[in-house]
């Protein structure tokens, strides 16, 4: 599906800043716009103080990148854009250099779905370079936010410990394209469905929900108004009971769901939205069950997250099913991944790969250089951990060593006799040509699923959870350190 052509009518070239076109045009006028080069992708923490993350956006970006190209109406607005003596912006030439211009990237990406950490590249674009520099902003806007809000929604459904949750954020999301891209993100991260109709139609999510306080105030009492609803809806009712009075809005749906089981109907449950949701949910499972109703279900909602959720279950709250928005689609205690896209390497006239850095004070913000690649060792079914390697080095080795990039006494042996290895990094594109089969959405969210299941509980515990040794293959680390000390005119 095409998502981005069905979101957007025209093209998306220009959703990208400034400063991508001002260098593009730079690197045309100075011969350096085919030049090849490396950028990688990746973040720096893991979000929400967790120990891992899950990647998601992909898609997006396959859509955004076979897109790819300025059409009628954006050449003429950079053509009339002009410099503040009233000369053009940009030379009518270099517009014409855009028009032709022709996405033919070679990009590799890890799946979505896919549990990812800091430091790895979750996207590599290898290309001229000033196709490679176009993407920058609208490849970390895909994403950073995608990738953030589908991390919250598996927090979110770890701690629900495999109950149903309902994403219920459209009407506090971040606009349009916020609320969305967060309903696809949620999905992928484990939510069972969505409220948004519209995410529900555009990506196939399964949409679901109750009903809402103004339909029982519409009416003079709630027994009318649950009467209402189970004769609309015979066999999807969830009574919302706490408009008035929580407990006398449980017996009220207990008299409704006996008069529906009457006409051969079950009524699926409540919905708590309110007041102390351990205390009420307890208390309505004792009536539900004493009431005849052992088999339904009790949704509670109202600004819900991960922590209160667990805070619920250790309070041994009866709740089946969990209606979260806020929290989730506006990732409210991190609102960004910070994820960021760096130039890696760069081709040059003779033929070879350079590979670049940028020094920086705070060794976290030094960037990994050269054109390299990630593989997770694998054993008996649980990931060991990830080795950072320049691609096509080092050669088939029984032993590695690696590094951590931000601390050299933190280091691990790897004997891979045993281990199973797989490379985090897939074909997308080569020359500008899609080589990969899109998942569907529900074969994404499986593998979410199943990757998860390949690490071990203390690296997804919410607080302080044991870190995942991500490192670098000795020769790597070895280049970055060199490197770092050549630009910084070290001299031994
Ligand atoms: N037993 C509980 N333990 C921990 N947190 C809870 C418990 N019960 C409810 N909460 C959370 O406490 C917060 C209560 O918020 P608030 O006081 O604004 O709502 P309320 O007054 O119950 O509801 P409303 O304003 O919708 O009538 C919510 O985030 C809710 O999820
Ligand atoms: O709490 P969230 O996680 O965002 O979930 C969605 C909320 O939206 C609805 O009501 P709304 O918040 O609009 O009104 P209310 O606060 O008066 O219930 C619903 O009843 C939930 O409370
Ligand atoms: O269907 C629901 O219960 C619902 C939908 C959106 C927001 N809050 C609740
Ligand atoms: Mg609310």
């Amino acid at each position: 599906m095409k998502i981005t052509k069905d979101l957007y009518q025209s093209s998306l070239a220009l959703l990208t800043d400034f400063y991508q076109l001002t260098m593009a045009y730079a690197y045309w006028k100075s011969g350096k716009a085919e030049q090849e080069a490396v950028f990688n992708l990746f973040f720096r923490k893991n979000p929400f103080q967790g120990g891992y993350t899950i990647a998601a956006g992909l898609d997006y970006i396959i859509d955004y990148c076979r897109n790819f190209r300025f059409d009628e109406a954006d050449l003429e607005y950079l053509e009339e854009m002009q410099n503040s003596d009233g000369s053009p912006t940009f030379q009518k030439e270099f517009i014409e250099y855009l028009r032709n211009l022709d996405f033919s990237c070679d990009i590799e990406a890890v799946e979505e779905g896919t549990v990812v950490f800091p430091n790895i590249p979750i996207v590599k674009v290898k290309g001229p370079l000033i196709q490679c520099q176009l993407l920058e902003t609208p490849l970390l806007n895909i994403i950073n936010f995608q990738t953030l809000i589908a991390t919250k929604a598996s927090r979110i459904t770890e701690a629900a410990k495999g109950q149903s949750v309902l994403e219920f954020g459209l009407r506090r999301a971040q606009g349009i394209d916020g609320a969305l891209a967060a309903s696809r993100a949620s999905y992928i991260g484990g939510c069972s469905a969505t409220s948004n109709v519209m995410a529900g139609k555009l990506f196939d999510i399964p949409v679901s929900g109750t009903h809402a306080h103004s339909w029982i105030m519409s009416f003079d009492s709630e027994l009318e108004a649950f009467h209402a609803y189970a004769d609309a809806f015979p066999d999807k009712c969830v009574f919302l009971v706490d408009t008035y009075d929580t407990i006398n809005g449980v017996k009220n749906a207990i008299e409704v769901g006996k008069s529906l089981r009457e006409k051969g109907k079950e009524m699926v449950g409540i919905r708590i939205d309110s007041g102390d949701l351990a205390y009420y949910s307890t208390i309505a499972r004792d009536m539900l069950d004493e009431g005849g109703f052992p088999k339904a279900q009790i949704v509670a909602s109202n600004d819900l997250d991960e922590q209160i959720i667990t805070s619920l279950k250790i309070q041994d709250a009866r709740i089946d099913i969990w209606g979260v928005g806020t929290k989730l689609v506006t990732a409210y205690d991190q609102p960004a991944l910070g994820a960021v896209y760096k130039l890696a390497a760069i081709r040059k006239s003779s033929g070879e790969w350079e590979p670049k850095v940028k020094v920086s004070q705070q060794s976290i913000k030094i960037n990994i250089p050269g054109d390299h690649d990630v593989v997770r060792f694998v054993k008996s079914g649980k990931a060991l951990a990830d080795m950072i390697y320049l691609t096509g080095n080092p050669v088939e080795k029984n032993n590695y060593v690696i590094i951590d990039p931000n601390d050299p006494t933190k280091r691990k042996k790897i004997n891979i006799n045993g281990l199973e290895k797989d490379n985090l990094l897939k074909p997308i594109f080569e020359k500008g040509k899609k080589v990969y089969l899109r998942p569907d959405i529900h074969q994404i969210r499986e593998n979410a699923k199943r990757n998860l299941e390949l690490f071990d509980k203390a690296h997804k515990r919410l607080v302080n959870p044991h870190i995942y040794p991500v490192g670098l293959e000795e020769g790597l680390y070895n280049l970055r350190t060199d490197l770092v000390l050549k630009m910084k005119n070290y001299d031994e």
